[in-house]
């Protein structure tokens, strides 16, 4: 397709969907609703130009931690290496076809590699590959160039190449290395693809499942024309590889739509810290726009804050100005710089010990030490914490693994509460940490209160994942039986009592 031509799809492309690029001097490109959106509506949807899933190619890495190339599923220990090139795994031979006519090329190129360089073959470097493959097949017209689906979007991305650092452009150029020697094509050159590894950190989106786990990485040009906002109206979630972007407010024609690139939960100066190092822009969301107000002072402290000295007190802490430490805004009672500083290398020095991700053998072991942790961290955080309710997702986590329900239960209910402060109503997360609760609820014959919470489970989960796909459908069927074993159960005590 020609270039004039593909523009001319693209724009009827977007009028379609009720959509519009606009240039804005601060943003560049910026999508736009031409009517207005429902929260829960799609609002568009695209495969990806390319994908890898989230594998590591050390020589060790076995076929239960690995994912297929082709549906990014773990699929237990059945999934086959690639015989060709030993870095690709797939689940069957329906995933390897549907695949092969990229990885063919991609096959024969990693297999020219040592055994030590395959090593260094990260998802970002094979998502680079690939990247090359496609353009070259879709030039050479054995891939069908469509609208969404062209290498002339991959160019429209913004790169930031001129504000990388020295560091950063070291770190692109031997990845850009790497990439040469694998593709060996002789008119690709370096710059170019240290250029696109910058458009990758910008615009690449990590594709999750519908529980948020991460399972890989994927180019989709058209979402990324999408700009970012600390109170977004639109979300994108992923129906398998598929980049679904759903609107979760209601979006006025005319407005531009959004959505977050990082986690929301944070006090401004750590959201804009976390989008000026990764996607190089200073936030001027609404909320970014409050910097300094005392509403934003009073938010930051408390998710980054400590707790009052006195344990019965719910104010936040701001620094005192004589530097003796930090006064309770509610109590005004002053908690000595001492006192905090040492509570929190304790913190630092237990949580030293503590391992990231704890093996099968030493779980329990774990669960004591982020107990320590927690506790500690209640003494020296308020309850809305960030950092505490951290420790309390591992440890929920922990306990789910080793099957402890009750407790877990305990910690489900401690953290849905923090989420509904820190998250925006139909933020995903609070929905499935419903879901969590309303399953451990259900499991410990809590049955009435597991339809409360699965019931607000799918109230909050129907605006960010719809209601059709398979894993709507199993919460809804969970919650009908849940139901109707609430409903048997009253009659059960109804006909008791007479
Ligand atoms: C995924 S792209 C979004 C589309 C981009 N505006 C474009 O022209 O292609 C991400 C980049 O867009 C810009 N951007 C996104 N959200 C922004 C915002 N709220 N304010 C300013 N710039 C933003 C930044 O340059 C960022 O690195």
């Amino acid at each position: 397709m020609e270039e004039a031509s593909l523009m001319a799809d693209l724009e009827r492309f977007l009028e379609d969907r009720c959509l519009s690029v606009l240039n804005l001097p601060q943003k560049g490109r910026s999508l736009f609703a031409t009517r207005g959106f429902r929260p829960g509506e799609v609002i568009l949807s695209q495969k990806p130009y390319i994908c890898v899933p989230n594998n590591n190619n050390n020589n060790t890495s076995s076929s239960s931690e690995s994912r297929c190339d082709g549906c990014f599923k773990t699929n237990d220990n059945n999934l086959k290496r690639c015989s060709g090139c030993q870095v690709v795994w797939y689940c069957g031979s329906s995933c390897q076809k549907s695949e092969w006519k990229l990885h063919r090329h991609e096959c024969k190129a990693l297999s020219t590699l040592d055994k030590e360089k395959r090593k260094f073959v990260t998802p970002t470097i094979r998502l680079m590959v690939k990247l090359y493959i496609k353009r070259n097949l879709q030039n050479e017209k054995v891939l069908p160039v469509t609208t969404t689906d062209n290498y002339s979007l991959v160019e429209a991305l913004v790169s930031h190449m001129s504000e990388i650092d020295e560091k950063q452009m070291l770190l692109y150029a031997q990845m850009a290395n790497l990439v040469n020697l694998i593709l060996q094509l002789p008119s690709v050159d370096l710059r170019e693809i240290a250029e696109n590894f910058s458009k990758f950190s910008c615009n690449a989106h990590t594709i999750c499942d519908s529980e948020l786990r991460p399972q890989g990485i994927g180019l989709f040009p058209f979402v990324s024309i999408i700009n970012h906002s600390c109170s977004p109206n639109a979300i994108l979630v992923f129906e398998e590889q598929m980049a679904v972007v759903r609107a979760i407010d209601k979006i006025p024609k005319d407005s531009e739509i959004t959505i977050s690139y990082i986690e929301t939960a944070g006090s401004t100066l750590t959201r804009q810290k976390s989008l000026k190092e990764q996607y190089l822009f200073h936030c001027q969301c609404a909320r970014c726009n409050n910097f300094g107000k005392p509403h934003d002072i009073e938010e930051s402290a408390i998710l980054e804050g400590y707790r009052c000295a006195d344990e019965k007190c719910t104010g936040f802490l701001l620094r005192d100005p004589e530097e003796k430490g930090f006064v309770c805004q509610k109590c005004l009672l002053l908690r000595s710089k001492e006192e905090v500083k040492k509570l929190a290398s304790e913190v630092k020095r237990v949580s030293e010990n503590a391992p990231a991700s704890p093996s099968a053998e030493n779980k329990q072991g774990a669960i004591e030490l982020y107990k320590t942790i927690e506790k500690l961290q209640v003494t020296l955080y308020n309850s809305f914490s960030i950092t505490l309710m951290r420790t309390r997702e591992k440890l929920l986590k922990m306990l789910m693994d080793v099957e402890s329900w009750r407790e877990a239960l305990n910690y489900c209910r401690l953290i849905v509460p923090v989420y509904q402060r820190v998250y925006p109503a139909t933020h995903p997360l609070i929905g499935l940490q419903f879901y969590t609760q309303g399953k451990l609820e259900w499991l410990l014959g809590e049955t009435k209160e597991a339809v409360s919470s699965l019931t607000k489970a799918f109230d909050v989960l129907r605006i960010s994942h719809g209601t059709s796909t398979p894993f709507m459908k199993e919460l809804s069927a969970k919650l009908e039986e849940a139901r109707a074993e609430a409903s048997y159960i009253d009659r059960q005590t109804y006909n008791d009592d007479n």
